[in-house]
């Protein structure tokens, strides 16, 4: 936001001291607060960036604090819970547009963010039945000006799409890393060493934030399982393949899945930064303030 020139200014909030320090120390921030109902006091845009098992309570915390005709977004990995969690909270006269950047890493805190982060990265706007027109393209232009190609849908077919391309894959990372841990006869030094970059990827996943994981899993229950269960399926029956010695099977099936890896095309633009107000950020809940 602040290379791209789109915030006037930002406010922080985060619970812990330590990272309100960090986010100013790094200029990630032009001041933070302790409390969220200060940060948002004045925000023309508020975003939320708590685990979205904490979504709820955060905007009841800010609710009566907005002000009229601010927006309120997100950036929760899973978009149905976050509507649901956050809606009830946001008064008369505010908006509410949910987004989730697709961009990120294991790691978290306010060090773990940088500026070309989000550039050419996929930005999926959610917009509830509520969301005026105007706001949500307020929403897109603030992330085109950070670099990011935005798309619209509903949230339950974003929680699903997500659920193929992300929450169901990385609960396979999680898995397999928790595999290669439990089989003494491979040593960690030796899973690390000799792990090529496929597996490597696996253990870089397995970092990731526990809560934030959790949360995602539990708030996407039903695709998940849906995605998941499709998995085991396919999984058994390569492994039939596999105990059968049936090659022919296997390489149609490799065939198969060489052929969609090589359809997908990585587009990306770069779009004009729009003309933003005041920011502020908070560390759990990012508000952009009046232009000033
Ligand atoms: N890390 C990633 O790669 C991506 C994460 N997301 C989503 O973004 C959101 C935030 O994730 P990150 O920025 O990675 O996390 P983070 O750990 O860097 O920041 C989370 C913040 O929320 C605060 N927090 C945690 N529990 C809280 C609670 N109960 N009440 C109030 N504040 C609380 C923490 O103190 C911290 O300041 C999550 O909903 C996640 O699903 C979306 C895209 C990518
Ligand atoms: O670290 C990775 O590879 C990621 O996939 C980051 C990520 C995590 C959660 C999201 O909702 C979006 C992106």
């Amino acid at each position: 936001m602040r290379e791209a020139g789109i915030a006037g200014s930002v406010a922080g909030h985060a619970k812990s001291e330590a990272t309100r320090k960090a986010a100013l120390e790094i200029g990630f921030c032009d001041e933070v607060f302790a409390t969220a109902t200060d940060a948002v006091k004045d925000a023309d845009l508020v975003v939320l960036a708590v685990p979205v098992g904490a979504m709820a309570a955060i905007a009841a915390e800010i609710g009566p604090h907005l002000k009229p005709g601010a927006c309120v977004s997100d950036v929760g990995s899973v978009k149905q819970a976050v509507i649901e969690a956050v809606a009830p909270h946001i008064p008369e006269g505010v908006d509410f547009v949910p987004a989730h950047p697709l961009a990120g890493t294991e790691h978290s805190g306010p060090h773990s963010g940088f500026a070309s982060l989000f550039r050419n990265r996929w930005c999926l706007l959610t917009p509830t039945p509520q969301s005026r027109p105007e706001a949500v393209a307020q929403l897109r232009a603030f992330w085109e000006g950070m670099g990011a190609n935005v798309d619209e849908m509903d949230a339950p077919h974003h929680d699903l799409v997500l659920a193929v391309v992300s929450h169901t894959p990385h609960l396979i990372a999680f898995t397999m890393v928790g595999v290669a841990d439990h089989l003494r006869r491979v040593s960690n030094s030796e899973v690390i060493k000799y792990s090529a970059s496929g597996f490597r990827d696996f253990t870089r996943i397995a970092a990731s934030d526990p809560t934030m994981w959790r949360d995602v899993f539990l708030t996407n229950k039903e695709a998940t399982l849906d995605i998941l269960g499709r998995f085991t399926e396919e999984l058994f029956m390569l492994q039939r393949a596999i105990r059968m010695e049936d090659g022919e099977q296997l390489h149609a099936y490799f065939t198969r899945t060489r052929a969609i890896r090589r359809g997908i095309i990585d587009a990306g633009q770069d779009t004009a930064a729009p003309d933003f107000g005041r920011v502020a950020a908070a560390g759990g809940a990012t508000a952009l303030k009046g232009k000033e």
